[in-house]
């Protein structure tokens, strides 16, 4: 078989991605619709918009012809927005083969359907859910082009295509464990995003590390509460792709959410923020599934609620923070209900 591997959008985490693949694999196509973009990672070995500063592995081409990307590849990575996931999808089906290996690394849900990425992933392609593998974790593109040493998680149902994804991605700077929680890491990846608008929001405020490392913990028990209601394993949100990287996108001056979420708090419209990213930020479009999915299966999120209540609902970042603050008296363990405990620990 070929060593060919294809990324298929060359934002900052496609970019990334390429970098660690181009350490282990001859030929690394990296896709993307823009042509002056494509035109630079193949001449000067820098994607300056999304990485400045960073020179590219020479192996990797850059191309906007989605056919001879993917021809001949032994995987295809999908690294789109959840917002561009469907169309990305629906224009591989044509060049799909059946023993390619399906990977994808987006944070985030079909915000109209509500639907995970592997679900989306497996309509467009036509092949189960379970075959599609999910790479996430706590990584920044930023770090992980300095090599700087990263632990990720590859999940799927699929043992042989998670060990798969794991030879395919892991090396001296990227240690990747796999996992078959598939429902529950993309749950992770996507919800966690949430909760580091929060944690910048709060920041922004000129709150301090006590009201930060209250809503990491409180938001990683409604992020497992309603996850396990959709099938995840609560276990799942103990590891990297939960806590970890739940601790990173709420901590790190790399993080498009926390940088949103403190913008937020320091009273910067939502219109403003997002023009001044530049890149996507996942948490915004996820806060609303994540309200809808919430209202549909009646699991509490009450950070969640707040959220969306100050992006959307005009709700002042303060007035959200005495609103959580004022919550009926609890105890803490409602974080999972004890039938749900006992059935996962038996
Ligand atoms: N940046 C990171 O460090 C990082 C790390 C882990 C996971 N992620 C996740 O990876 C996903 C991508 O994020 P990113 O940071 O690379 O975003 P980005 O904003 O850096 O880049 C997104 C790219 O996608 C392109 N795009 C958008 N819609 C498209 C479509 N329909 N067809 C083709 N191209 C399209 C844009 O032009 C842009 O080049 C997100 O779900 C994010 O949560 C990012
Ligand atoms: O920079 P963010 O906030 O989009 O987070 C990126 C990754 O999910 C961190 O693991």
């Amino acid at each position: 078989m070929s060593d060919k591997v294809t990324v298929l959008v060359a934002g900052s985490w496609g970019t990334a991605l390429a970098s660690v693949l181009a350490a282990n694999h001859s030929e690394v196509y990296l896709w993307t619709r823009n042509s002056d973009q494509a035109a630079e990672i193949n001449k000067s070995h820098t994607n300056d918009q999304y990485l400045p500063g960073i020179i590219l592995p020479s192996n990797i081409v850059a191309t906007t012809d989605m056919e001879s990307a993917v021809a001949g590849s032994k995987a295809v990575v999908i690294v789109a927005p959840s917002s561009g996931m469907r169309q990305v999808a629906h224009s591989l089906k044509q060049y799909w083969k059946e023993d390619m290996l399906c990977v994808h690394a987006t944070k985030g849900f079909e915000t109209e359907t509500m639907k995970r990425m592997s679900t989306v992933i497996s309509e467009e392609l036509g092949i189960a859910e379970g075959n599609v593998v999910v790479l996430s974790g706590p990584s920044h593109a930023e770090e992980v082009v300095r090599h700087c040493p990263t632990t990720v998680v590859v999940a799927s149902p699929d043992d042989k295509a998670a060990a798969a994804a794991q030879e395919l991605f892991i090396n001296n700077d990227f240690r990747v464990y796999t996992n078959r929680d598939l429902i529950g890491v993309e749950l992770a990846g996507a919800l966690k995003n949430i909760i580091a608008l929060g944690a910048g929001l709060s920041d922004g405020l000129g709150f301090g590390d006590n009201a930060k490392a209250a809503l990491l913990t409180r938001g990683l028990a409604e992020i497992s509460r309603v996850g396990v209601e959709m099938g995840a394993n609560p276990l799942t949100f103990s590891g990297l792709a939960g806590i970890g990287d739940l601790v990173v996108t709420a901590t790190s001056q790399h993080s498009r959410n926390w940088r949103a979420g403190s913008m937020l708090g320091k009273g910067i419209p939502l219109s403003e923020v997002l023009e001044s990213m530049g890149m996507v930020v996942e948490g915004i479009r996820t806060t609303q599934a994540a309200y809808a999915i919430s209202a549909k299966l009646g699991v509490q999120m009450p950070i969640t609620d707040q959220i969306y209540h100050v992006l959307f609902k005009d709700r002042s970042p303060r007035s959200a923070v005495e609103s959580l603050m004022g919550r009926d008296r609890k105890t803490e363990m409602e974080a999972i209900s004890q039938e749900t405990w006992e059935q996962w620990h038996s």
